[in-house]
């Protein structure tokens, strides 16, 4: 099987705080791809690290293919966008291609701009100004600024965090449609068990120092394991209640 990642006894301190350590698995390509776990267990980092915006002090991170003509398309946890911001949807998108703002774009960067447009429904929000959006309107303008150079691979941070049922789903709809379409690896952090149950293929769950990859429906299904990783409350065990239900876990809540 091709694995377009390989990461390998990753491990990264901040001023001496180990948050990963001795980190391995591997993506195939084409795969949708979830990282799990409670707040502060590292999963930005392992995506930050992907980017190379965290420099691991050990361990590496490969990417199948030419480097020179890799692209990594990534939606970062939080982006404050003010309201009174002028830029408008199409502009913002096009921040996402070399040439960066339209006035520039060559005639294929245009299309392409147009293509992705249509693709992520935002054609209609194009002359908007980003800050008047509403948040699910704004996820999906931030995922067509990943999408418009057509990644290889596509890193998406809690990208469905703070909208409502109906938006995550249209949300994760498109991802699996880029994967479908163009062939695009997704690596996805999630608290939505639900979601990740519906989309990925396979999980990763980590916590502090401990990390699990698995077929989504093997992790998910160990109740055990998700209890001891989110440290549910011990009265949970047995109680017959779905580890699952967001409203009943305590990882459901927004992070930070
Ligand atoms: N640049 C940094 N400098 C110092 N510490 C950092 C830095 N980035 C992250 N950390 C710390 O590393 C730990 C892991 O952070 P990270 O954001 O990767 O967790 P996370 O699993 O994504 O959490 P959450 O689910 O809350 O978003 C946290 O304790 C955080 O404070």
């Amino acid at each position: 099987m091709l694995h377009k990642i390989q990461i390998d006894k990753l491990e990264v301190n901040f001023h001496g705080e180990e948050i990963l350590k001795d980190l391995s698995f591997s993506v195939p390509a084409g795969q949708m791809f979830a990282i799990i776990g409670p707040n502060g267990a590292g999963k930005s980092t392992l995506l930050k690290s992907i980017l190379g915006l965290v420099r691991p002090q050990h361990g590496s991170v490969s990417i199948a293919g030419d480097p020179k003509k890799t692209v990594i398309g990534y939606v970062p946890q939080s982006r404050i966008i003010d309201e009174e911001t002028p830029i408008n949807a199409k502009d913002f998108v096009s921040l996402g291609l070399i040439s960066r703002m339209v006035p520039w774009l060559s005639r294929q960067e245009k299309k392409g701009l147009k293509e992705i447009m249509r693709f992520t429904d935002t054609e209609r929000l194009a002359k908007k100004p980003i800050g008047k959006l509403s948040g699910g309107e704004r996820q999906r303008v931030f995922l067509a600024q990943a999408l418009v150079r057509r990644p290889d691979l596509l890193l998406l941070d809690e990208s469905t965090a703070n909208l409502d049922p109906d938006a995550q789903v249209r949300m994760m709809a498109l991802v699996k449609k880029a994967v479908k379409e163009w062939g695009v690896t997704v690596l996805f952090i999630s608290h939505d068990l639900r979601l990740v149950r519906d989309y990925a293929d396979q999980v990763l769950i980590i916590a502090r120092g401990f990390y699990k990859t698995g077929a989504t429906e093997t992790i998910l299904d160990d109740a055990a394991l998700l209890k001891q990783v989110f440290e549910l409350p011990a009265e949970d065990a047995g109680s017959g209640r779905d580890p699952l239900n967001a409203s009943e876990m305590p990882l459901s809540a927004s992070s930070s």
